[in-house]
């Protein structure tokens, strides 16, 4: 991260409800650049939507601190309320009033903090204009599709020019082709605003088709902080490995320790070179194989059995179980015009793969 300050800065932030078991929100440190989408990531109960109430203010943190554009809002003795944070929040549920008009409910935000009426109509009109609703200032909420309720929410919190923009699964109610045409108008929408935004998603496609940088949360904890890319290719450990992309996390061992970011691994009985951290010892380890890593191949030293096999346009999406591993499952791509049928035997070679770091550090 370059030495300018933070958009948003969390470090250590834990929350702990009353009467359960383990922290919601579990010493959570983390920086947003400005300018950046952010998403964060995680499996249902991780405490993502915890964690993003905790920087819009709605809940207070039992230890750490919460800054925004170098101010803290929540720490030790420290609580700014909701409504003084300058947040723009955007949720799966629109919560517009319904029975207002567009503009009525994008003015809102702007009568509420007594902007002159002039200014107020000149704002509404360019953060319609940014999402596209020009000429549905009349309209009423319940004459409009999902997405362009959805766009309304967008302006409404776009209206009020605030330094952060929140987003709490807000595709969540929307069938998939609206979906994918709002995935496109957020990145329009950041692109345009050039707002700070941390969105809120177990959806991992969403997360890499919009985020700059992809933050993984598991079990309150962070576990891992990268761009796609990076998380796709290089995830910091087996949890992010198996939530993240499809691939399969299997057992094997380093054979040679680490040169030039690859080492000699020995996975189902054959020898591989694969892809690893600088520093990466021998020994027993954790091996991430995406599809595109294993590669049907007659002469290939590793044989399996094929479990499932789903054509999927242009190509099948395969399932296999090496036959040095009973229960494993690998998946990859075999091309679209050829036979494979559950029970068949393949020969497999690993072209690339992953070492699984030890431990559970949320490195980059
Ligand atoms: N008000 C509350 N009181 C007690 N426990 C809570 C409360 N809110 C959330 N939790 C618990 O805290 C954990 C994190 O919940 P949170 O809603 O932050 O997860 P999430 O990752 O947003 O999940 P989802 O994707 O299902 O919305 C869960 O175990 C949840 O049951």
């Amino acid at each position: 991260m370059p030495d300018q300050m933070p958009a948003l800065l969390i470090d250590s932030a834990s929350r702990h409800y009353a009467g359960t078991a383990a922290p919601a929100v579990d010493g959570v440190t983390l920086d947003v650049a400005a300018g950046e989408f952010l998403a964060l990531l995680g499996p249902s109960g991780c405490g993502k939507s915890t964690l993003l109430r905790m920087v819009a203010g709605f809940e207070r943190l039992d230890a750490g601190r919460i800054a925004v554009g170098g101010r803290t809002l929540s720490g030790p003795s420290t609580h700014v309320p909701p409504e003084e944070r300058r947040i723009g929040l955007v949720f799966q549920s629109y919560a517009l009033w319904p029975h207002m008009t567009v503009d009525g409910n994008v003015a809102y935000p702007l009568e509420t903090a007594r902007v002159p009426k002039a200014d107020r109509e000149r704002r509404v009109r360019a953060a319609l204009e940014t999402v596209g609703l020009t000429g549905y200032e009349a309209r009423r909420p319940a004459e409009l599709s999902g997405g362009q309720r959805q766009r309304v929410a967008l302006a409404r919190c776009l209206v009020m020019s605030p330094e952060l923009v929140l987003l709490d699964e807000p595709l969540a109610n929307l069938d998939v082709h609206l979906r994918a045409a709002m995935e496109e108008e957020f990145a329009d929408f950041h692109a345009k605003t050039g707002a700070t935004m941390v969105y809120v998603t177990h959806d991992q496609a969403e997360a890499m088709a919009l985020a700059t940088r992809i933050a993984v949360l598991d079990r309150g904890r962070l576990a891992q902080v990268a761009p796609p890319r990076t998380l796709y290719r290089e995830p910091a450990t087996p949890m992010v490995a198996g939530f993240v992309g499809q691939g399969a996390v299997v057992e094997g061992a380093v054979l040679t320790a680490a040169a030039e970011g690859r080492c000699r691994v020995r996975l189902f009985g054959a020898e591989a070179v694969v892809r690893c951290r600088s520093g990466q010892g021998e020994g027993p380890a954790l091996f991430c194989l995406r599809p595109e890593d294993l590669e049907p191949d007659p002469q290939g030293p590793i044989t399996a059995t094929v479990v499932r096999a789903a054509y999927k346009g242009g190509f099948v999406l395969v399932e296999a179980e090496p036959a040095e591993a009973p229960g494993v499952r690998l998946t990859l791509r075999v091309g679209g015009d050829a036979h494979v049928a559950p029970g068949e035997a393949l020969r497999l070679a690993i072209r690339d793969g992953w070492v699984v770091p030890e431990g559970d550090g949320a490195a980059g």
